[in-house]
């Protein structure tokens, strides 16, 4: 184990002793975080809370710690994209795995359950508004993972023919796929829960194949990717958050799974007309299944 201090523009801490960009100490942490993008879902989820203990907001990273039946859970939110999972990851494995006092990582490593209650379009015409989609594997078309050494798990099988069958542009990204934590599939799985792999993209419009005023590189994207199958399975939704996830939580040695609440249909051109209720029904499901 190596026992050199990580250096003070490493591993930053705030005055009151506190990680950089979460303002959280390692005391404030539980072992269960639910990850949301939207702060405001922070207090959507711990208002079921019976008590909060931790209340602390910096930038788009807003935390709540508390008890839900007895169980001790942290809802955090990322913001959006891949470039703040980056930090939220890193962060909350810092205050898990690192001393803070010594600057050097635990003996003992402290394996986290992390759940992503997140919003996504569908790109399949079966998969309806205002249904849940627990993502199977992410495609990212981020590049967040191609900084990071040991990304042996990557599905380097599928993403190879994800690239072959869209003819995808180099210029764009180099596309990877991970799996999601499969005891944590089996947790939240039922007939309400359908299943998919979903791709994270880097923006919300023109990577997605919104169209406003703007001319897309490739107007046929995502009827590319709707219509790619690799051993029976398919790209089901889009998003931008959970490759980081599922990479980082690889990486870290934590667990993860991304549960979608299903807003849009981009193959229908429908969006949900209750998205809040949506969203609110899909928390409820995941703090139930978390304490069954
Ligand atoms: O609702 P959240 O969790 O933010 O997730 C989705 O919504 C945002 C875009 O509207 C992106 O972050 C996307 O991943
Ligand atoms: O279409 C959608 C809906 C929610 N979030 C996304 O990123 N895309």
């Amino acid at each position: 184990m190596n026992k050199t201090p990580i250096r003070e523009s490493e591993l930053i801490l705030n005055e009151d002793g506190s990680i950089y960009h979460l303002n959280l100490k390692p005391d404030d942490l539980a072992s269960t975080v639910i990850t949301v993008g939207d702060p405001d879902r922070v207090a959507q989820v711990s208002k079921h809370f019976d008590s909060i203990e931790v209340n602390v907001s910096k930038r788009e990273f807003k935390t709540h710690t508390g008890r839900f039946r007895g169980k001790r859970i942290t809802v955090i939110s990322t913001g959006i994209g891949t470039d703040n999972i980056d930090i939220v990851f890193n962060e909350l494995d810092a205050l898990a795995n690192i001393d803070f006092e010594s600057r050097t990582i635990r003996e003992k490593l402290q394996k986290l359950t992390i759940i992503r209650i997140g919003t996504s379009g569908a790109i399949q015409k079966d998969i309806p508004v205002d249904s849940f989609l627990a993502s199977e594997a992410a495609i990212g078309f981020d590049n967040l993972l191609h900084f990071y050494g040991n990304t042996g798990f990557l599905e380097t099988d599928l993403s190879e023919a994800f690239i072959k069958h869209t003819h995808w542009n180099p210029k764009k990204s180099d596309p990877y796929v991970v799996s999601a934590d499969s005891s944590l599939l089996a947790l939240f799985n039922s007939v309400e829960m359908k299943k998919g792999i979903t791709a994270t993209n880097v923006g919300f419009y023109g990577p997605q194949g919104r169209k406003l005023r703007l001319d897309l590189e490739d107007d046929d994207l995502n009827k590319k990717i709707g219509s790619f199958v690799y051993t029976g399975n398919r790209i089901t939704n889009l998003e931008m958050e959970t490759s980081g996830i599922y990479g980082m939580a690889k990486l870290l040695g934590h667990k993860a799974i991304s549960l979608n609440a299903i807003l849009a249909n981009r193959a229908n051109g429908t969006f949900s007309k209750q998205p809040q209720k949506t969203v609110e029904r899909l928390i409820e499901y995941t703090l139930n299944k978390l304490t069954e």
